[in-house]
């Protein structure tokens, strides 16, 4: 039974999934390393839930209660108490081994530990950990309080009563499964990444401009967004990541990167995150840089 609910990384994702658990009802600790992320998470977490009241998508009363159940730190023993740990630190395989290593040693011994990794293998990230029959992916879309969908992905070890539970804690959040097998970057990001690297050389070859790829997918391919704003707000590192695990996993160049994006991570041009991608988000409104 899921009562409480750990959060490890307190960026985008994290924090989405910090504010699903809590309006649902659970208890949630977010640790990250850094105490500012921590406090910079729940502020965000804060006015999503301000906005979600101003909409009618919410009350008041439950925008203050789900707050309430939401705790952060940068202290790894608060993590002790949790029934499921989902972990969405960077997307860096040894970003998230060493976190298992770090964070295995304090959990309960029955607690399942979670990925929500957009692309590494399951099996892989398991042997990482004390415990790979309690070990799996659950890989929530962004923006999590919007997007309807997640993946479930077994590792070669995971029990079925790990994956039933995973199962029923995703059903309460409102949310619809679809079961991956664990394969590089699951059904959603092998698909969906390929065209926005694709985007990506249309520019880099000049077919098209910024505006001119977003606008033709926009309104000719009835995208909610175009693929170069949606790279900038996956994060143009966590692009590149999911390409590279995708080309080395299936070790075919039509993964290959495209390089004008290997430069843009290189320049720390992230997309929102770091207020400049392929559109600067630095002024008023977004620019295209290109
Ligand atoms: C990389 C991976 O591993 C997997 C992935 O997640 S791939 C990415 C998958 N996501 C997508 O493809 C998203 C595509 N984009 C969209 O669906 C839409 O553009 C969008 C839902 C993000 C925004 O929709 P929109 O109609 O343009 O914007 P807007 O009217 O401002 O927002 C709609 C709602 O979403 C909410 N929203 C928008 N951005 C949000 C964010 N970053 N965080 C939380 N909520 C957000 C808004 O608050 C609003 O909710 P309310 O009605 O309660 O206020
Ligand atoms: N962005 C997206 O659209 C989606 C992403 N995902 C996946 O979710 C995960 C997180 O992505 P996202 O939220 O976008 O990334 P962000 O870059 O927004 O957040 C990652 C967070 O992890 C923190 N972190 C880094 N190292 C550690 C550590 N050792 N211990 C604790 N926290 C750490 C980072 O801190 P700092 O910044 O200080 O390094 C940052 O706060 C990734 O695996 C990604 O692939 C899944 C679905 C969609």
């Amino acid at each position: 039974m899921i009562k409480n609910v750990g959060i490890v990384g307190a960026g985008q994702m994290g924090c989405g999934i910090a504010q699903v658990s809590a309006a649902a009802g659970y208890k949630v600790h977010i640790y990250d390393i850094s105490a500012d992320r921590v406090e910079a998470g729940l502020a965000t977490i804060n006015g999503n839930m301000a906005r979600q009241v101003s909409s009618g998508k919410l009350t008041d009363e439950e925008r203050k209660k789900a707050l309430s159940l939401i705790k952060g730190s940068a202290d790894v023993n608060d993590l002790s108490p949790m029934d499921l740990v989902i972990e969405a630190a960077t997307e860096d395989e040894s970003v998230k081994r060493k976190i298992y290593g770090q964070i295995c040693p304090v959990l309960k011994a029955d607690a399942i530990l979670a990925t929500n990794t957009s692309s590494l293998s399951i099996t892989r990230l398991a042997s990482a950990t004390d415990r790979p029959e309690r070990f799996m992916g659950i890989h929530f879309m962004n923006p999590v309080p919007v997007m309807k969908l997640v993946e479930l992905v077994r590792g070669i070890a995971t029990e079925e009563g790990t994956f039933s539970t995973a199962k029923q804690f995703v059903a309460t959040l409102d949310k619809t499964i679809t079961v991956a097998e664990d394969f590089p970057a699951f059904i959603v990001n092998r698909i969906l990444l390929p065209m926005i690297n694709e985007a990506i050389y249309t520019l880099y070859e000049g077919v098209g401009s910024v505006d001119a790829i977003d606008t033709a997918m926009k309104l000719g391919a009835n995208h909610p967004m175009g693929p170069l704003q949606l790279a900038d707000f996956i994060g143009l590192d966590t692009c590149l990541s999911i390409m590279q695990v995708l080309h080395d996993g299936l070790a075919d160049s039509k993964y290959r990167p495209c390089p004008l994006l290997v430069k843009y991570v290189e320049a720390g041009w992230l997309g929102r995150k770091s207020g400049r991608g392929f559109y600067d988000y630095r002024g008023e409104v977004p620019v295209p840089t290109r």
